[in-house]
C-alpha cells in the first residue's frame, strides 16, 4: 500500500464526523477514489473514533480491484464491493436470491415485448415510434428514483431529458413498465439491476437485526440512482456515517440525478477542485470541453481549476481515412508503451477489436489492473474506463460520423445524445496522466473544443 499523503481538505474529509451524511464532490483527478478508500481504511480501523465494519462501495468489478489494490484489500472490518454485488448478497441472506432469478443481458428484448404489448392500448401515440432502449432508460429512471406508483411518477419533474415527455405519453410509459414487470416475472425473474435497490429497501425495512456495517463509502456516487443510495443509507447502522463521493461531470448514464433526491442530510458539501492526475495542457481540453453549453449544467458541476504539471499538448491527428487512424494509433501505443502504461479507449467494444486486433495489448475488462500496473498497452470503452489512470489514453474514431454515435443519437434525440456522448468524452480524456493522442478522420466531432492552442493538430 503506497497511498499519497492528503493535501488541504482531502485530510479533512478523511476525518469527516463518523455519525450522519456527507458528502464530497470533486472533479476528475482530484483524490476522490483516494480519499474514499483511506476514510473507509480510517473507519474500520479498531481504535478510531466510532469505528466499525465499513463498506467501500465502487462503480464496477475492475474498479473494485484497482480498489483492492491500493487499499490492501478486504479485511474483517472493510469489505469492497460493487452496489450490484453487495444488494445481492444481502437478498441472498434474505432467502429471495434462487438460481438465477435477476435479469441481466437482454433486458432490453423484455422491454421491447412490454413496448409491442402496452402499445396496443394507446393506439396512433407517437411515443411508440421510439426505440425499445429509450424505454428501457425511461424504466431505469423510475425505478431509479423508487416512485412506487403511477401517480408519483406523473407527477414528478424529469432532469435530464432534453424533450421531456407528458400527459398521455406519460401514462403509456407506465403502462410499459407493468408489461415489462409481468414479463419479465413470467420468464421468472424477480428482479433487474435497477429495481433490486426497491426490495433491499423493503427488506432492510422489515430486518431488525443489527445492521452488518456501520460505516458505508460510496465512491462514484453520481452514477447510482437515488434508490440505491437510499438503500445504502438505509444499510448502514443509525450510530454510523455514510459518506458520498461524486463528480456530476462524469455521469455517464444521462440520468441527471443528483444527490440531493436521494434523501441524504448534509450540512456542508465538500467540495474538491485541484486536479493531482492531468497535466496542464490535458486538463485545459478537459475545461473546455465540460464549458461547451451541451455538456448541461447542474449545482452539482464543480469548477476545476487548472494543475500545473508540465506535459505536452494534446495532439489531435486528422487521418484520410479509419485505416490510417487505425496504423497512427497502433504506432504510437507502441511507442509510449516503453515508458508507461498507454491505454487505447473507444467508444464500443467493437472499434477497439478493429484498432487492437494483433497488437499486444490487454482488454481491461480481463485482466486486473492496478494504480502501479507495469508500462504497456492497455484496451478499454470510454464506459470502463472511469476511475482508471494512464501515463497515455489514445482515443481513435473522433469523427464527425461516428461522435456522437448515432445509435445514441436515435435512442434518445440530438440533444440528449451530445451531452451523454460529451461526458463520456469527458471521461477518457481526463483519464490521461501526461500524453493524450485523438485521431479523426473527415470532419472532427464537434463535441470536441475548437479553442485555439488546445492541441497541436497534425496529419500524418
Ligand atoms: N494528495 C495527493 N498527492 C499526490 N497525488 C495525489 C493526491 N491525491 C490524489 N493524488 C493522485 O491523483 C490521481 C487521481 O486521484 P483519484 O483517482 O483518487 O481521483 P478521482 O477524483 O477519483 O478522479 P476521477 O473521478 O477522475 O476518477 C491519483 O494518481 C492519485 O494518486
Amino acid at each position: 500500500m503506497n497511498l499519497p499523503q492528503p493535501k488541504g481538505r482531502q485530510s479533512h474529509v478523511i476525518y469527516l464526523p463518523a455519525t450522519g451524511h456527507q458528502v464530497v464532490l470533486g472533479t476528475a483527478g482530484t483524490g476522490k477514489t483516494v480519499m474514499a478508500a483511506m476514510r473507509a481504511l480510517h473507519l474500520s480501523q479498531p481504535g478510531a473514533p466510532a469505528w466499525g465494519r465499513t463498506l467501500l462501495i465502487t462503480y464496477n468489478r475492475a474498479l473494485a480491484k484497482y480498489l483492492a489494490n491500493m487499499s490492501g484489500g478486504d479485511t474483517e472490518n472493510f469489505h469492497i464491493r460493487t452496489y450490484g454485488r453487495f444488494a445481492r448478497g444481502y437478498l441472498k441472506d434474505r432467502g429471495l436470491i434462487r438460481g438465477r432469478n435477476i435479469l441481466g443481458k437482454g433486458r432490453v428484448g423484455f422491454v421491447r415485448r412490454a413496448v409491442h404489448a402496452a402499445a396496443t392500448n394507446h393506439p396512433g401515440l407517437k411515443l411508440f415510434e421510439r426505440e425499445a432502449e429509450w424505454f428501457r432508460d425511461e424504466i431505469s429512471w423510475i425505478t431509479g428514483m423508487g416512485f412506487q406508483d403511477k401517480e408519483e411518477y406523473l407527477e414528478s419533474e424529469r432532469l435530464g431529458r432534453k424533450t421531456p415527455i407528458r400527459g398521455r405519453a406519460k401514462e403509456a410509459v407506465w403502462d410499459v413498465l407493468e408489461h415489462y414487470r409481468e414479463v419479465r416475472k413470467s420468464a421468472d425473474y424477480d428482479f433487474d439491476w435497477d429495481d433490486i435497490a426497491i426490495t433491499v429497501r423493503h427488506q432492510l425495512a422489515l430486518d431488525d437485526s443489527p445492521r452488518h456495517y456501520r460505516h458505508i463509502v460510496i465512491d462514484e456516487g453520481q452514477d447510482l440512482s437515488p434508490e440505491q443510495i437510499r438503500s445504502l443509507a438505509d444499510a448502514a447502522a443509525p450510530d454510523g456515517s455514510v459518506t458520498f463521493f461524486g463528480d456530476y461531470a462524469q455521469q455517464i448514464y444521462g440520468q441527471a440525478m443528483s444527490w440531493k433526491s436521494c434523501g441524504l442530510k448534509v450540512r456542508k458539501v465538500e467540495r474538491f477542485q485541484d486536479n493531482y492526475r492531468n497535466s496542464t495542457a490535458i486538463a485545459n481540453v478537459a475545461i473546455a470541453l465540460s464549458s461547451q453549453p451541451f455538456f448541461g449544467k447542474s449545482d452539482d458541476l464543480i469548477a476545476p481549476i487548472a494543475p500545473s504539471a508540465n506535459g505536452p499538448k494534446p495532439t489531435l491527428v486528422k487521418c484520410r481515412n479509419q485505416e490510417e487512424e487505425i496504423r497512427v494509433i497502433r504506432d504510437t501505443a507502441q511507442r509510449l508503451a516503453a515508458e508507461g502504461t498507454v491505454a487505447i479507449i473507444g467508444r464500443t467494444w467493437a472499434d477497439l477489436g478493429l484498432v487492437c486486433q494483433g497488437l499486444s495489448s490487454q482488454r481491461l475488462d480481463t485482466v486486473p489492473y492496478s494504480w502501479d500496473a507495469d508500462p504497456g498497452i492497455y484496451h478499454t470503452t470510454f464506459h470502463s474506463a472511469k476511475g482508471l489512470e494512464f501515463q497515455s489514453v489514445l482515443i481513435p474514431f473522433c469523427g464527425a460520423a461516428s461522435m456522437p454515435m448515432q445509435e445514441t443519437v436515435d435512442y434518445f434525440g440530438a440533444e440528449d445524445a451530445w451531452e451523454r456522448e460529451a461526458k463520456l468524452l469527458y471521461v477518457a480524456i481526463t483519464r490521461a496522466k501526461s500524453d493524450l493522442l485523438i485521431t479523426y478522420s473527415g470532419d472532427r466531432t464537434p463535441l470536441l473544443p475548437t479553442d485555439d492552442g488546445l492541441f497541436t493538430e497534425i496529419q500524418p
